[in-house]
């Protein structure tokens, strides 16, 4: 009987809800999940993406991306393969369900980093995530944020900044996100994504309590 009960106490639950990371380009959700990664290396895996474009010198099929056909993508959406997608440059990419349960497998909790496209794609599903919305402190801010980074061009800002508007509304509507952090100070801003994990996503230890009498319960513990 004691054995069981110690068993019990040292159970933990995890639910492998997997997690949604999304915000305007710039946000700085990069920045927050390498850090998130830094500190739980063990807890948190990335899905393999699909894409239909070429594989770039040194990207490896089933690591950086599972490489495929416009037809091969196209038919498995159709038939519900997918929870979201979407094409760029005319070139399609998505997020699979097998991918995603893949993760779940190692016995990890699934990281998405998409856009309001595809948050809007997988509520229609039955994936269920925790949604968390980053936004950045202001407009100007994420532009200057962008400049630093020197990855865009004038055209490709331009039109990073007019998603963001967009995205910025969509976020900030009530219901859409479980939490929104607004990455102002990045420390701050971290603390409330851990905060929100620690309070959410982390497992949760049942401790047995013993009646007497040899009844016993357990109860949930953070
Ligand atoms: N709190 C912060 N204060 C100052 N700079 C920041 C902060 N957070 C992120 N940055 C910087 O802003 C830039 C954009 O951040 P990051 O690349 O993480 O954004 P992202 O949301 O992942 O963008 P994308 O969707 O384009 O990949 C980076 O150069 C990063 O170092």
């Amino acid at each position: 009987m004691t054995s069981v009960l110690r068993h019990l106490s040292q159970m933990a639950l995890k639910s492998l809800r997997p997690i949604v990371l999304c915000g305007p380009s710039g946000s700085g959700k990069s920045t927050l999940l390498q850090r998130m990664m830094r500190e739980y290396p063990d807890t948190f895996g990335f899905s393999v993406s699909h894409t239909t474009r070429k594989p770039r010198p040194g990207e490896v099929d089933g690591v950086h991306y599972h490489f495929t056909t416009k037809d091969q993508m196209l038919e498995a959406i159709r038939a519900g393969r997918f929870l979201e997608h979407a094409t760029f440059s005319g070139n399609t990419y998505g997020t699979s369900k097998a991918a995603v349960e893949d993760v779940k497998k190692a016995g990890k909790i699934c990281v998405l980093d998409i856009d309001t496209q595809g948050v809007k794609q997988v509520k229609q599903t039955d994936l269920n995530p925790w949604l968390i919305f980053i936004e950045p402190p202001s407009l100007e801010v994420l532009e200057a944020r962008l400049r630093a980074r020197k990855t865009e061009t004038e055209d490709s800002l331009a039109q990073r900044l007019n998603v963001a508007r967009e995205e910025m509304e969509y976020g900030k509507t009530s219901g859409n996100f479980h939490v929104i952090i607004t990455n102002d100070d990045l420390d701050e801003a971290y603390d409330k994504l851990k905060k929100f994990l620690e309070e959410n996503v982390f497992e949760k230890k049942y401790r047995t309590v013993l009646y007497p009498g040899g009844r016993f319960y357990s109860k949930t513990v953070r």
